[in-house]
This record gives structure tokens, C-alpha cells and sequence, in this order.
């Protein structure tokens, strides 16, 4: 790890010379931004440029449109995606996301961050994503079923239990993983369930799968209590998006006395100063489809998403989407601490202002990997066949949550880089180490 970084030209900002004049847009902006943090960490470390060549671009991307009998009988196209970005350490590994706004420039990102997300845990795995650009909202359930068996389908050659891994991301519950999995053993001809994690019991699915990202998440913000002077019986808590993730961590936090003053969800945030209980808000959600008009402890208002973000808090969790926390609303963040469950809720230039004005980010790299840590324990399980019980996951959960933030915290003091830098640190020796194992420049040039 001695050679300088090699210069090179960022061909993901070109522009795109095909769109009409005075259209043109960079082609992979999130990608791009992304790949600022692996700069930065190769700069710190001083890393060979072989390391940072290499992850420069994902290793291969399939982009395909899937074709799906409608239930009034007319055929609709979807665009969807796999990708798999790097697998210098073992299988690619990443969900699949079905969401209207998915494109070629989220899947390669969302790849790149999963890339960096398993060598934080330690897993053996690299980096992989998928998705389809699609409103589940607006689709029958036989609908949903058959556009789930098509993506399977389609990038069946793609994937495996070798080779790229699949999970759930945002809406792909347990029935569409399990169709997913049921689809690929179809076509395999045998059961196989290693090469979808995620999966629901029934299907070869683990125990403790449920919240474990939140649950990691958790033990993340739990472990660093002392250093970042929270209390839970003192401290607030709000939370942007109410489905796995956010419903489960709001869960936790709250049974550990945690106050959950925000919630909000794709359509509205309730805000109650006196504080709000996760049950009864889902309850609430589940008879009406929305947060909206929920009641928690004292006086609760409705409130937008926006303001949302804005509230006074100890601990924002954004548990939704990507770039909710802008150059745009930034200097409104009032929460100390940023957990981030979302995957990139922060746009690069919302992460320096916030970073430089003092809030601690625990970066999505770390504070979410505990949903891939237990797929991990779930494709080890399949390939045993043998299954464990829920407090052998969640210690296994426990310890690599508490070994790998406690290592990004003292990277962060020792080296004085943000959480997230220190993160990248973390991720990219990891990561260098396998590609240095198979040889660098310098050991050709001696050869
Ligand atoms: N599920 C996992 O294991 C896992 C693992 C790692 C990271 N993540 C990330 O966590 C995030 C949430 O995933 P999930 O599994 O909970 O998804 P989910 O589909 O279960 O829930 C998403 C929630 O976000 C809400 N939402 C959507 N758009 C919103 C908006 N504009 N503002 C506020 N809320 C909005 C939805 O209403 C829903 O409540 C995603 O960024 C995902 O990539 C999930």
C-alpha cells in the first residue's frame, strides 16, 4: 500500500453527448459522489492504484426489460437491473429494490455501497443490487407475483449462490422473496434457497432476519452511547420512514425508553413532544394506510415529511430514501446524531456541512449492515442445513455489530476522519488486501 493514487479523469461526470442540446446531465451523478468517499479512503491510506482501478466501475451490470402479462390482458415492460459490483471477496451480495424512481445510476450505486458495506461487517461477500422501476401501489397481487418471477427469470443465468446473492430492499417483502426463491428452484430444478436471503421461515429463511438491520442499527447507536452522551431517558428520537427498518428501530429505541417524538411514512409525519409509541402508531398505520392522524402521549400534531427532518431531537434516523438531506435543508438539521438506516440519505454536500458543523453521522455503511450480516448467517445455515436459534443470530448480530463500530470509532478518533471517511478506512483495507493478494504492479514489475 505505497504508490501514490494515479490521477484519472471522472468519465461518470461526462455528459450524456446523445441527449438533445441543452438537456444534457452527467450520467452517473450518485455514482460519482459515491465513489468521493473511495478517493478519500485511498488517500488516507495511501493505497496502491491497482485497488482504486478496480473499483472504479462495477464489473458487469445486465439491464433488462421485463415483459408482464397485465390482468386486463394487455403486456407492460419494465426496466430492470442487476449489478454486481465487485466480488474480490467473495459472492456479490445486495437486495432488490422495486420503486418508480430506480435507475441505472441507484443500482450501481446502491452496488458500490454494499461493496464497502460487507467488508465493514467482515462478510465474505462483495457487493451486488437489482432493481425494477416500478409503482407496486399500482399493480394486483397476480401482477406483483408474475413481475416477481419474471426478474428471476431474466437474470437467472446472473445470479446464485456462488456468484450474487439476492435479498428484499424496499418493497420486496417476504411474498416476493418468496416467489423470487420459489422461481429460482424452479428453474434450477432443486431447491434452492442459498441463492436468495431474506427468504420467510417457511422457505429456508433465518431467524432474527426481521429486524436485524434495524436491530444492528441499534447496537450501533447503543454501543456508542457513552462517547456520543446520549441517555435513553433523556434522549429524542425521530424517524423518517415507517416500514421494516424504521418500525423496528423506532421499536427497540422506544422499549429502551428511548422518546420517539417523529414518525413519518411515504404520504405524512406525526410529531408529539410528550412522545409516541411505535405499536400503536403501526396499528394505526395498518387500519388506515398512513401514520397520518395517529395519537401518541400528549398533543400530536400531523406534520410533512419535510418538517420532519427538521425537528428538534437528540437522533434522526432516516429510514426511507436516498438524498433526503440536502445542500437544500441541511442547515435545519437540528438532531445531534444522524443514524443513517437509508441507504445514502445524505447528499455529499449536506454529509460536509453537517460533518463540519459538528453532527455525528454513523454512516449507512456501518449503522445498516446488520440486514446483511444475519442474510450472511442465513446462507451459511442453507448450505449446512442446519439451522440456529434466534439468540445464537442475534449474539452472532450483537458481537459484529459492537467489533466493527467499535473500530470505525476509534479510526474516527485516532485518525481524525468523520464516522463515515473512517468507515471507508475501515471497508477499503479490507477490500485491498484481497485485490493485493492476487498480485500488484510492483509484483510484476519484480517478476
Ligand atoms: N430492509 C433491509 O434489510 C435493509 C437493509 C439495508 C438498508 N435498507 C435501507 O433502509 C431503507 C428502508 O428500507 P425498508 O426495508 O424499511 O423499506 P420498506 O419498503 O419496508 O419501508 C420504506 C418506508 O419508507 C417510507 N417512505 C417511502 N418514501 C418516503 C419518503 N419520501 N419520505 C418518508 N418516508 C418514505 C414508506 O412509506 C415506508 O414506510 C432503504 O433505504 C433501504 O435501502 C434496508
Amino acid at each position: 500500500m505505497s504508490a501514490p493514487v494515479r490521477p484519472w479523469k471522472d468519465e461518470a461526470m461526462e455528459t450524456d453527448k446523445t441527449a438533445p442540446e441543452g438537456t444534457e446531465k452527467p450520467r452517473r451523478v450518485m455514482l460519482a459522489n459515491a465513489r468521493e468517499n473511495l478517493r478519500n479512503a485511498c488517500d488516507q491510506l495511501n493505497i496502491h492504484p491497482d485497488v482504486f482501478e478496480e473499483l472504479k466501475w462495477p464489473r458487469e451490470t445486465l439491464a433488462i426489460s421485463l415483459l408482464i402479462r397485465m390482468d386486463d390482458g394487455s403486456r407492460r415492460a419494465f426496466k430492470a437491473w442487476r449489478c454486481r459490483y465487485n466480488d474480490r471477496r467473495g459472492p456479490t451480495k445486495g437486495g432488490v429494490r422495486f420503486h418508480p424512481n430506480v435507475s441505472l445510476d441507484e443500482i450501481e450505486t446502491l452496488s458500490f455501497w454494499m461493496t464497502f458495506k460487507c467488508a465493514v461487517a467482515n462478510l465474505p461477500f462483495g457487493g451486488g443490487k437489482g432493481g425494477v422501476c416500478v409503482d407496486t401501489k399500482q399493480l394486483s397481487a397476480n401482477e406483483l407475483e408474475r413481475l416477481s418471477r419474471a426478474y428471476i427469470e431474466a437474470f437467472a443465468p446472473f445470479i446464485g449462490p456462488d456468484r450474487d446473492i439476492l435479498a428484499p430492499d424496499m418493497y420486496t417483502n417476504g411474498i416476493v422473496i418468496a416467489w423470487m426463491s420459489d422461481e429460482y428452484s424452479s428453474i434450477t430444478g432443486q431447491a434452492s434457497p442459498t441463492a436468495i436471503t431474506g427468504k420467510p421461515l417457511a422457505f429456508g429463511g433465518t431467524v432474527g432476519r426481521i429486524d436485524a438491520t434495524a436491530r444492528g442499527g441499534y447496537i450501533a447507536l447503543r454501543h456508542l452511547e457513552g462517547s456520543l452522551g446520549l441517555e435513553p431517558d433523556k434522549s429524542s428520537v425521530v424517524i423518517q420512514g415507517f416500514g421494516n427498518v424504521g418500525y423496528h428501530c423506532a421499536k427497540l429505541l422506544h422499549a429502551d425508553g428511548y422518546k420517539i417524538v417523529g414518525i413519518s411514512d411515504s404520504s405524512s409525519g406525526i410529531y408529539d413532544a410528550s412522545g409516541l409509541d411505535p405499536l400503536a402508531v403501526m396499528q394505526h398505520k395498518h387500519e388506515t394506510g398512513s401514520v397520518k392522524g395517529a395519537k401518541g402521549h400528549g398533543k400530536t400534531k400531523n406534520i410533512s415529511n419535510a418538517d420532519l427532518l427538521e425537528l428538534e431531537c437528540d437522533v434522526l434516523v432516516p429510514a426511507a430514501l436516498e438524498r433526503q438531506i440536502t445542500a437544500e435543508n441541511c442547515d435545519r438539521i437540528k438532531a445531534r446524531i444522524i443514524l443513517e438506516m437509508a441507504n445514502g440519505p445524505l447528499s455529499p454536500e449536506a454529509d460536509k456541512a453537517l460533518t463540519e458543523a459538528g453532527h455525528i453521522i454513523i454512516p449507512d455503511i456501518l449503522a445498516n449492515a446488520g440486514g446483511v450480516t444475519v442474510s450472511h448467517l442465513e446462507w451459511v445455515q442453507n448450505r449446512s442445513g442446519f439451522y440456529w436459534d434466534e439468540s445464537r443470530v442475534r449474539d452472532h448480530l450483537k458481537t459484529t455489530m459492537e467489533t466493527e463500530t467499535q473500530a470505525v470509532w476509534a479510526l474516527h478518533n485516532e485518525m481524525n476522519l468523520s464516522m463515515r471517511e473512517a468507515a471507508y478506512v475501515h471497508g477499503l483495507r479490507r477490500i485491498a488486501e484481497s485485490v493485493e493478494a492476487r498480485g500488484t504492479q510492483a509484483y510484476f514489475e519484480d517478476t
